[in-house]
């Protein structure tokens, strides 16, 4: 699903209107009635008290097309005008005539502190201030209001999106935005529901497609790309009937010192149970027979070093090589590391220590070959990138690193940010489960192990990522997200893979 920023979206509206031949209070009749259909189904008539806040742009407008509908269908509803500006959009102002039709108990028009109404936390409150058209800050006696709204403690459903919050560029620090509980959100989901400073705001959320021109949508360079069910499904490859293990690949999993050999054998078993061809574990001596009873699928190189890395002698020429998890950072790890991506020519993986080392030692990054995946999680991407004041800054710097080096990040989190150059593909699967020491050593082997049979590093690593998270839901149905662990995830990448085309969407625990 392609993300369009605020201003695609009042572009399409524009174009869809004219292409539709519609007219503005037509569009937002349509709207209003979607997302009317959508709380009617869920409340079934329930006497609850619903206090709905309008601004007085178009989301007002919505807000106060939507108040007509629960009016019309007996709801018990009072609407509110958030009265702060001495413009109003035409539409508002329709809808603002329209809503006279239907009662006699008028919008109350809020002016000051002292206007706000007491609310329950036995209401449901309906968010329609602000939409995509906010332009700066909340502040003064509507910081109040919004402050008031997330402490009733009552239900808020968030129209398109909940006010104050900016939907794709840096949230000043500590402004006023509405914490939904829930938000309805127009075509598709804005870019800061994902992020992780700014995402908790949204709540849970649901898109309803409000019937934007599909040409203008098509031919519109999103600011990101959202990997569902459907998307991954596209970049799957079948296998095909007289392949042989040959064809699918042989990966090495430079990984593990003493104390940390786990690491080595959650990367390499994933790699193995993501369909690697052959995979070959290259640890420490120590590593070995561990790795060679917990995982007899896995071949072993070892290292001369007995606890660590300290030196190279592999030939890595028929190797996809993933290295990192679990190294160390010692000077010797740190030579051995430079030699085998010297090395390496093909894209690598580069994971946890790996990634530490190319920060701490920032000339080797140039060694690193065109195209190879970095798989950080936040701490590790702040010693890459230094520290950002904002999610859209974390962005910015990846983009322009990714740029410069020619590089793809996987940017890990509740939802994964996969960065290529100025692209971005924003993950759907995946949960809190997934909070659990080792995760992130399986997510290289998943992809290194696509990597070797031959889906391109940009693909792997959308797809890596999005099997991952899959695996995770999927296990989270029997483990729960207390129970889940690395290996379990790593056991459930096949059932996955087999989900992916059982569902139109991803199973999320
Ligand atoms: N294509 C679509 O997706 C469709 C979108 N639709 C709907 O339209 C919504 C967008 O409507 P919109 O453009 O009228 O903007 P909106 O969010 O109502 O706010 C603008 C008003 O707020 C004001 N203002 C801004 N910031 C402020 C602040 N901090 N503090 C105080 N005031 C502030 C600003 O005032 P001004 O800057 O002029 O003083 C202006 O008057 C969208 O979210 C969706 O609900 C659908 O109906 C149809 C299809
Ligand atoms: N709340 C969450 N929701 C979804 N996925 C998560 C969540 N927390 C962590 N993950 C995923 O789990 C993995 C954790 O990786 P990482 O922090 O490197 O773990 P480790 O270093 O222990 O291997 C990442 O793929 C991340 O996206
Ligand atoms: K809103």
């Amino acid at each position: 699903m392609k993300l369009l920023t605020a201003q695609q979206l009042a572009e399409a509206d524009k174009v869809t209107l004219l292409k539709q031949n519609i007219s503005s209070e037509e569009l937002m009749e349509r709207v209003s009635m979607l997302v009317f259909n959508k709380i009617h189904e869920r409340l079934g008539g329930a006497p609850v008290p619903i206090k709905i806040f309008c601004g007085i742009g178009n989301n007002g407008g919505d807000g106060l097309a939507i108040a007509r509908h629960m009016i019309q269908h007996g709801y018990q509803v009072k609407v509110y005008i958030t009265n702060c500006s001495k413009h109003r959009s035409e539409d508002f102002l329709t809808h603002y005539d329209k809503i006279k039709n239907v009662t006699k108990d008028w919008p109350t028009l809020l002016d000051c502190k002292d206007d706000i109404p007491v609310i329950n936390g036995g209401d449901i409150v309906i968010d329609a201030i602000f939409g995509i058209g906010l332009n700066r800050p909340i502040d003064g006696w509507m910081a109040d209001l919004i402050k008031q709204i997330n402490e009733s403690k009552a239900f808020i459903v968030s129209i398109d999106m909940p006010s104050g919050l900016y939907a794709d560029t840096a949230q000043p620090a500590d402004s006023a935005v509405v914490r939904a509980s829930h938000t309805f959100t127009f075509n598709n989901p804005k870019l800061s529901f994902f992020l992780p400073d700014t995402g908790v705001f949204a709540g849970s959320f649901e898109v309803i497609d409000i019937g934007l021109d599909p040409e203008f949508v098509n031919n519109t360079e999103p600011i990101a790309t959202l990997i569902t069910n459907q998307a991954a499904q596209a970049i799957y490859k079948p296998r095909t009937k007289f392949s042989h293990k040959g064809d699918y690949g042989h990966t090495l999993v430079m990984a593990g010192s003493k104390g940390k050999i786990g690491a080595a054998v959650l990367s390499a078993s994933a790699a193995i149970n993501t369909g690697s061809g052959k995979v070959t574990a290259y640890v420490p001596s120590c590593g070995n027979n561990i790795l060679q009873t917990s995982v007899p699928e896995v071949m072993t190189l070892t290292d001369a070093g007995s606890e660590h890395f300290e030196g190279f002698d592999v030939e890595l020429d028929n190797y996809n090589l993933c290295v990192g998890p679990g190294i160390g950072t010692g000077d010797a790890v740190v030579s051995a590391f430079a030699k085998a991506i010297k090395q390496q020519s093909a894209p690598v993986v580069i994971d946890a220590d790996g990634i530490n080392i190319l920060s701490a030692n920032k000339k080797l990054i140039k060694d690193v070959p065109e195209s190879s995946v970095l798989t950080p999680h936040d701490g590790e991407l702040e010693r890459l990138l230094g520290k950002w004041s904002s999610g859209m800054e974390r962005l910015e710097l990846a983009k322009t690193f990714s740029s410069k080096h020619n590089l793809i990040l996987v940017l890990k989190g509740a939802h994964t940010i996969t960065v290529s150059g100025t692209n971005m593909y924003i993950n759907d699967s995946g949960n809190a489960g997934m909070a659990t020491a080792g995760s992130g050593d399986v997510l290289s082997g998943v992809i290194s192990s696509l990597i070797s049979q031959k889906y391109e590093p940009l693909m792997a690593a959308v797809f890596g990522v999005y099997i991952h998270g899959a695996a995770g839901d999927l296990a989270a149905q029997t483990y729960a997200h207390e129970g889940l662990k690395a290996g379990i995830i790593s056991n459930f990448v096949g059932p996955a893979i087999l989900q992916l085309f059982r569902n139109d969407t991803a199973q999320r625990a």
